[in-house]
């Protein structure tokens, strides 16, 4: 990775990117988990990474945020344009807590490791902003999975960065924790900070991103806009269950779908009948059905 030398003061409010990722590739042993991957973040925006389970995304995250060193490609991330704030941070998927600190001390090592100015009252908004009060005094062990991923997302917001780095940030949170999260990056991203996210959640992706890059086996199968690509690779389809078995039937006409489906006979035992979505942008690009994407 490199932190561009060019003053950073015109980042904000600019389209020069926070990230800049071009060409980058990483093979473990055989594997070839990034072929060359392109990539911009800028400055107010939140880029959603999506794509199967090994498509590549922690892979991707973690070069970026220099943790993996990639085989080749360029990682260029823009200097920070505020005197006390972070260039970039990282809540990457594994937690990261330190065990024998409670969490308020943790939070406070994580701040003082990224200079953050000011770093008393960054963490007394951020506890309010996540409801952190009754988890403070805690040892992380004495938490549940979804209160430790909130507070390992809290480790990299207290860095108060301009690039934001979040692998899977929502994984087993509850719907509240999710969506205090969600606000808590919708108002970063107000305030300038760039995002890159990536999450299995089609749906958060959907309302959060406004641009998305979705990779499978390491390679880019569409970018842009998250409207634009539902409108161009989105159609709704219909699943119909049929003898235990799931035919999958594009468009919205679901009368038609079943006689289609029941001209060959059988016993129908189940319709799903989903809308045009990123959920279906996904499908129709990765070849998934729903319940593979549930489970995913
Ligand atoms: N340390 C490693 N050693 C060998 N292969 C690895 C290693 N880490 C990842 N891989 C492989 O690289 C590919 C990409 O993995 P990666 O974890 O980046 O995918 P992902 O999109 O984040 O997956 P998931 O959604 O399941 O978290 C996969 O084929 C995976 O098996």
């Amino acid at each position: 990775m490199s932190v561009d030398d060019e003053s950073g003061a015109a980042a904000l409010g600019s389209s020069r990117p926070a990230a800049r990722i071009r060409g980058l590739r990483k093979v473990y042993g055989g594997v070839v988990a990034l072929h060359g991957l392109d990539l911009d973040v800028v400055p107010g925006s939140v880029v959603g990474l999506i794509g199967p389970n090994g498509a590549g995304k922690t892979t991707a995250v973690r070069c970026i945020a220099g943790l993996l060193k990639p085989d080749s490609g360029e990682v260029s991330i823009a200097p920070s344009s505020t005197p006390g704030k972070s260039p970039v941070a990282i809540a990457a998927q594994e937690i990261e807590l330190y065990p024998g600190l409670p969490v308020e001390m943790n939070l406070t090592f994580f701040s003082e490791l990224s200079g953050v100015a000011d770093a008393e009252r960054v963490l007394a908004e951020l506890t309010e902003e996540l409801e952190l009060g009754p988890l403070l005094g805690k040892l992380p062990k004495d938490l549940s999975i979804g209160q430790q991923r909130l507070v390992h997302v809290a480790a990299a917001l207290v860095a108060t960065p301009e690039l934001l780095l979040l692998d899977e940030p929502t994984a087993a949170l509850d719907v509240g924790a999710r969506e205090t999260l969600l606000a808590a990056v919708a108002r970063r991203r107000a305030a300038g900070v760039a995002v890159l996210l990536s999450s299995h959640q089609l749906q958060e992706v959907e309302t959060t991103c406004d641009s998305i890059v979705m990779i499978n086996h390491g390679e880019v199968i569409a970018a842009g806009n998250v409207d634009d690509l539902i409108g161009e690779h989105g159609g709704g389809r219909i699943e119909l269950t049929v003898d235990g078995k799931v035919e999958v039937v594009d468009g919205d006409d679901v009368a038609a779908a079943i006689d289609q489906v029941m001209a060959t006979g059988g016993r129908l035992e189940a319709v799903n009948v989903i809308k045009p979505s990123l959920e279906t942008v996904f499908m129709s690009l990765t070849g998934m059905r729903s319940t593979d994407v549930e489970a995913s």
